[in-house]
């Protein structure tokens, strides 16, 4: 198991120890002793099968669901010594089927926890216009639509929104953008990932989507039954060196090319500088994954790396990102067909 990911962090530590679930009638238990201790702002994954024990594990932080046994702190308080109520003020959730309140209007609903906490109206004003700002919705279009004149995509904007306004410092997310289509979901992705950069919030986040969990997070933690934990680590490492065969099943075909789509360009020795043709070309900050498919469209001659300012600083081909990867991931006879 890997060391938490270090993130100067606004968010709060976890620590599960020994957390198990026996829903009453069932012959076993749903959670079995499940023990993670999460770093203040680490972004942590948990992606596993239908049943496997994501849903029940994650809902035990914030009591929605009672441990059986074992303990859970946050920050190092017992969260079982706090009122379930406050506890939940302190913790934002977002869950895929959204569950905004269809007879409130988009300020209302993002305005539900400050209220409860008693702030006054001004407060409330400027906090939903800043949230709905951050999440990309005008608050002059927005803030007096009901949840109805919003299409999915924007509806889990706005969810997002909801559960960052009191500024809890952990997040709780269950599948939050599992019923969007792949463009929306992508984008949704995307700024999730750019609004946890200014954040750090704590975040635990329930996914089936390998992907998905490849993508988001710091850490993936990879369950099976009774929520198992097979393999906990960075996704860099998992893609890298998958612990066992259920792992590697998780992991699915294309081990290589998404490590590729990990790794920025910047992190690979670059080649002499050559000539900017046509629209070939990647950036620094692109992926080696961009990378690879800017060198497919050029048929395998070198493709030129710009920087920020549109310089070109050098030049990457398809030994520079395998070398990056290591030897054993493209065969020499493929790395050799694409040379130019
Ligand atoms: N209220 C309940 N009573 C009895 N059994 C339950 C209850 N809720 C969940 N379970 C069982 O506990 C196990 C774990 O369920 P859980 O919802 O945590 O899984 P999951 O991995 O989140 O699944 P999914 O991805 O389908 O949401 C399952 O076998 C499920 O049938």
């Amino acid at each position: 198991m890997s060391e938490p990911t270090s993130r100067a962090a606004a968010g709060a530590r976890i620590v599960l120890k020994d957390v198990t679930k026996v829903y009453p009638g069932q012959p076993g238990p749903a959670v079995d002793s499940f023990s993670m201790d999460i770093a203040p702002g680490e972004l942590i994954m948990f992606v596993g099968p239908s049943g496997c024990g994501k849903t029940t594990t994650m809902k035990m932080i914030n009591r929605i669901i009672e441990p059986t046994s074992g303990s859970i702190t946050i920050d190092g308080q017992d969260i079982l010594t706090l009122n379930p109520n406050e506890l939940r003020r302190r913790i934002g959730y977002v869950i895929q089927q959204i569950g905004l309140f269809p007879h409130m209007t988009i300020a209302e609903n993002i305005a539900v926890v400050p209220k409860l906490l008693g702030w006054d109206r001004n407060k409330i004003r400027n906090r939903v216009e800043e949230l709905l700002a951050v999440v990309e919705l005008d608050p002059k279009t927005f803030a007096s639509r009901y949840p109805r004149q919003l299409s999915g995509g924007q509806q889990q904007r706005v969810g997002v929104a909801r559960a960052l306004a009191a500024d809890p410092p952990v997040m709780l997310m269950d599948e939050p953008f599992g019923a969007t289509d792949p463009i929306t979901r992508e984008k949704l992705q995307s700024e999730f990932l750019r609004l946890q950069e200014k954040l750090s919030k704590t975040i635990v986040f329930v996914t089936h989507d390998f992907d998905e969990a490849v993508r988001l997070g710091d850490r993936i933690a990879v369950l099976s039954d009774h929520s198992s934990i097979e393999q906990f680590d960075t996704p860099a490492n998992i893609l890298a060196n998958p612990a066992n065969d259920y792992v590697s099943q998780f992991v699915g075909h294309g081990a290589a090319l998404k490590r590729l789509g990990l790794i920025p360009v910047h992190q690979a020795s670059l080649g002499p500088n050559v000539a900017v043709r046509g629209a070939i070309e990647v950036s620094v900050n692109d992926s080696l994954r961009d990378a690879l498919d800017a060198l497919v469209l050029s048929g395998g001659t070198p493709v030129a790396v710009l920087n920020d300012q549109g310089r070109v600083v050098g030049s990457i081909d398809i030994e520079k990102i395998s070398a990056v990867l290591g030897a054993e991931i493209l065969p020499p006879a493929l790395a050799g067909g694409v040379r130019p």
